[in-house]
């Protein structure tokens, strides 16, 4: 399978490897020249949960004109900027082309409908922790499962190819035909962990270990999980709260992604998790203060940066 990523950063460059692993053809797409050089020069260095190991068969390009439609693209970017980037590398797609996005936040399936026909993306979330330590080197921190799915749930025969591709790469993968449940399923979580973090500069597990922090947690996935009952959302799993505080557990050590952004003085995706809460709240005539109070604090420490 031919297969694009728009945007190699941590998480595109993991799958972007492991799918070349996997005996894919794959072209990473990214800004950041020097990552590119690297990766073209040397290959995709690769350490963390599954060991070293330094990927070669890839190949990765700040300009991607010259390439043909792919069979699959992957938008890996941050959600701030998925419009942009799509239609910026537009030409890797044809008719035949299937987007998938496994970005976090709301909004990703309709910021690509900007650019792409609905009929041409697929969505799914991903349990996958990576990080990016240097041009060309990534660090695998966590393994978890990706889901992918249609988003009218229908098992298609191009969900089944991409299902086995995956697989070949190592990803635990699975079909799903609830893809928009699993993305608030996962906006959940980000909803209770990451602005918090991002305010305290608390590791997620130490969330839960303050009992300030842990009543803000719980406020703030409550007033999401109102909204998502609102929308008639079918979440994938029973307890948010219990849910995410389980995932603080599990990721105790973490430093999350909206932290990271801050600490790198970067944009967040404050608009698309606790933002995106307030925005469906105010259509749906839920009451969001708590999220509300978070998306400010977050926009002003990124505004005072
Ligand atoms: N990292 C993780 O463990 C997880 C991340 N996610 C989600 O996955 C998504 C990606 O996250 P992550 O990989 O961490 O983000 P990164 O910032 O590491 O990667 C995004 C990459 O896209 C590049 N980029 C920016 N503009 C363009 C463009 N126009 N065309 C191509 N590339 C571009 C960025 O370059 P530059 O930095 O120069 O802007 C960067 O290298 C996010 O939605 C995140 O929430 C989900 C689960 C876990
Ligand atoms: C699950 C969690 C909170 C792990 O850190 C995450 O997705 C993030 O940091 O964005």
């Amino acid at each position: 399978m031919k297969i694009a990523i728009i945007g190699a950063g941590a998480m595109g460059s993991l799958y972007g490897g492991l799918l070349a692993e996997g005996g894919q053809e794959v072209l990473l797409v990214d800004v950041w020249q020097e990552h590119v050089d690297t990766i073209n020069q040397w290959g995709l260095s690769m350490e963390g949960v599954n060991g070293h190991r330094t990927i070669k068969n890839i190949k990765a390009t700040t300009n991607p004109s010259y390439a043909e439609a792919m069979d699959l693209v992957i938008v890996f970017v941050k959600s701030t900027i998925t419009h942009i980037a799509v239609s910026q590398h537009k030409k890797l797609c044809d008719n035949n082309t299937t987007v998938l996005t496994l970005q976090n936040g709301l909004g990703n399936i309709e910021k690509i409908m900007e650019t792409i026909d609905k009929k041409n993306i697929i969505a799914g979330t991903t349990a996958q922790g990576c990080t990016l330590l240097a041009p060309g080197k990534i660090n695998h921190a966590g393994v978890g499962d990706t889901y992918i799915g249609e988003l009218d749930g229908t098992t298609s025969p191009r969900i089944k190819e991409i299902h086995k591709a995956f697989t070949a790469g190592g990803l635990k993968t699975n079909i799903s035909n609830n893809v928009l449940g699993l993305i608030w399923g996962k906006l959940l979580v980000n909803v209770g962990i990451n602005a918090l973090t991002a305010i305290t500069n608390l590791r997620n597990g130490q969330l839960v270990e303050f009992e300030e922090t842990e009543e803000l947690l719980e406020l703030a996935v409550e007033e999401a999980l109102a909204v998502a009952m609102a929308r008639g959302i079918e979440l994938p799993y029973g307890d948010p709260v219990a849910h995410t505080k389980k995932i603080c557990r599990a990721t105790a050590l973490n430093k999350s992604s909206m932290l990271q952004d801050l600490l790198n003085k970067r944009k967040t995706e404050i608009a698309m998790i606790n933002g995106a809460v307030v925005t469906e709240g105010e259509k749906l005539g839920v009451k969001t203060p708590v999220n509300k109070v978070l998306t400010n604090l977050i926009t002003v420490l990124e505004k005072n940066q």
